[in-house]
């Protein structure tokens, strides 16, 4: 099969003549220019190609196609450094071959097509879109359309969009409707619009394969359709940690060439029904004050938690509570390792016996109980990072391995947990730190103390600590927070939450690291797949 896919000639690029090959996964050429050796061999994996198109044909600034007999036009993946971020950006190439005559013009259309199809199965042919035009700074729609719309285009997908108009509209139609025919589901907005979709999808999946959401000892069925994020919201977490940018045009392209990242989902329940699907943030204490406080600025848009949050910093909080957790096979990784999770990780999920332990009371043994104050209590399935915290909540987190990381920061005085906050800003260990502690886990409990233990009464020790600038934006000291579950608040305080490995797929491939250093010992475009990053 792949030598009937080897193709190889020599074509025109403008008015220099290029040596063309297609073999195997690759599509290259190189200028036969005798004067000048050693011109460069540019080489595309065809899984990476985004279209072909006979005739000479632009999409940018604006679609013109020149039906001529003996040209072709292909379009690829260009990668560019991103400056600030840790991910790369991703850009439309173009280039235009002639050739000698129609028949070997339209022996490479065909050759190029077929390659493609067989090196990218999973390339969407039909999508479903839901924008949401409220979402970030308010400019989802036009970010679709000017700059998502024409890539979908012309790699010939069709796409049937929705702009929603009230909150929960994507979930109830993901959830009621027909969607046969579609590969995968589209969100243009942020983390809260992510959320709809996953709930959607998964609801759907479960109903359709009879099991029950509510019973946190279930296996549920991994969604069949993938889902495509274009970022257009205000914390863009999910985004972020599964692609490393948060660009539109880099999103779509991944969309577009069918990439896939499995990614684990945490469900929350309480007593013995499912609340909500968390993703990246479930926390309680400073991130769930952050988001009640920010929920009556959103006219702020993203900034209102830059706000909140320092509001809720100079408030000098912390909460009683009772945490228990389900340790992960510390053999397999562990959240201090220093790796991190990137394009091509190894680390995934090997098949967990959650289930038979979740119940605390049939083993006891398997749990770890701790209890205090905390000024936090956060888990995270994947690194959680975002442009504010470009390693994320936790740096070594794996986005498909079945486990959780469960970060406890103790109750300690607000220079302290100023440090830590800072810490996610660098690249400095935030959990370096002595009222720090992370934990790798399946599941985790949480409880409040009985009321007598809550501080409702609190000690004058207590109350010398508590009021810190308090008055600021509060008069009395709540004796409970909220939980923050993907920037949702939670209704109850006390929650069951489960991990499950690799619940859905999304249209990304994880980070790809602009100028790292790897432990495979190459250069960053020869890493092995599957390398880790030494510091
Ligand atoms: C001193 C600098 C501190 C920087 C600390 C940064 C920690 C950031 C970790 C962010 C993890 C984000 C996880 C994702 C959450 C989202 O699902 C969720 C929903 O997003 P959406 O509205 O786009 O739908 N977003 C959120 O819940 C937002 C949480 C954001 C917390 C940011 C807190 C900023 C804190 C600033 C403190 C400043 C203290 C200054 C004191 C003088
Ligand atoms: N048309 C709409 N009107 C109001 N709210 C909506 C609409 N569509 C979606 N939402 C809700 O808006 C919330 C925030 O959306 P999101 O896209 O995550 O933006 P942001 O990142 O700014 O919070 C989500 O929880 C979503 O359910
Ligand atoms: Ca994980």
């Amino acid at each position: 099969m792949e030598t009937e896919l080897r193709l190889e000639s020599s074509l025109w690029v403008g008015n220099k003549r290029y040596r063309a090959v297609l073999s195997g996964w690759h599509f290259n050429w190189t200028e036969v220019d005798k004067k000048n050796r050693d011109k460069k061999t540019i080489s595309v994996p065809v899984a990476e190609v985004v279209g072909v198109e006979e005739g000479r044909v632009e999409i940018l600034p604006r679609k013109s196609v020149e039906d001529t007999d003996k040209d072709f036009t292909v379009f690829y993946v260009k990668r560019s450094s991103s400056g600030s971020s840790y991910g790369l950006l991703w850009r439309l190439g173009r280039i235009q071959f002639s050739c000698p005559s129609r028949v070997l013009r339209d022996q490479w259309t065909k050759h190029l097509r077929t390659a493609l199809k067989t090196h990218s199965p999973l390339r969407p042919n039909r999508l479903l879109v839901f924008i949401n035009p409220f979402g970030g700074k308010k400019k989802g729609r036009k970010i679709y359309h000017s700059l998502v719309a024409p890539l979908f285009e012309l790699a010939g997908i069709s796409s049937h969009v929705i702009v929603t108009e009230r909150a929960n509209q994507a979930r109830d139609h993901l959830l009621k409707k027909d969607l046969k025919g579609f590969d995968g589901v589209v969100c243009v907005g942020g983390d809260g619009m992510f959320s709809e979709i996953l709930h959607g999808l998964i609801g759907r999946t479960q109903q359709e394969a009879g099991l029950s959401e509510n019973d946190p000892t279930v296996a549920l069925q991994p969604c069949p359709l993938h889902i495509g994020i274009i970022p257009a919201g205000s914390t863009d977490c999910v985004c972020y940690a599964t692609v490393g940018v948060i660009d539109p045009v880099t999103s779509a392209l991944h969309i577009i060439i069918g990439d896939s990242q499995p990614l684990d989902v945490c469900s929350v329940h309480q007593a013995s029904a499912l609340m909500r699907y968390s993703v990246s943030l479930l926390g309680y204490g400073f991130y769930g004050d952050v988001l009640a406080e920010s929920e009556k600025h959103r006219w702020m848009g993203p900034l209102r938690y830059d706000y909140s949050g320092t509001m809720v910093y100079l408030s000098n909080r912390s909460y009683a509570g009772i945490v228990q957790y389900l340790p992960a096979d510390p053999l397999l990784s562990s959240p201090r390792d220093r790796t991190r999770c990137l394009s091509g990780c190894s680390v995934l999920g090997v098949s967990l016996n959650v289930a038979s332990c979740l119940s605390f009371c049939a083993f006891p043994g398997e749990w770890v109980s701790v209890e205090g104050r905390f000024r936090c209590v956060s888990l995270t399935c994947m690194s959680s990072s975002c442009p504010k915290s470009p390693l994320g909540l936790s740096p070594s987190a794996h986005l498909a391995d079945g486990t959780g990381d469960l970060i406890l920061v103790w109750d300690t005085h607000p220079l302290g947990f100023l440090k830590f906050l800072y810490r996610h800003t660098s690249t400095q260990d935030q959990f370096d730190l002595p009222f720090v502690e992370v934990h790798r886990v399946k599941a985790v409990r949480f409880s409040l103390p009985s009321e007598r233990d809550t501080g409702q009464e609190m000690t004058n020790e207590q109350k010398m600590a508590t009021p810190f600038l308090c008055g600021l934006c509060c008069s009395k000291v709540p004796a409970k927070s909220v939980w923050n579950c993907d920037g949702e608040i939670l209704s109850s305080t006390e929650i069951l939450c489960r991990i499950h490995g690799q619940l859905v797929r999304l249209y990304a491939r994880g980070i790809e690291e602009g100028a790292a250093v790897h432990n495979c010992g190459k250069e960053n475009d020869k890493c092995q797949m599957g390398c880790t990053l030494i510091k």
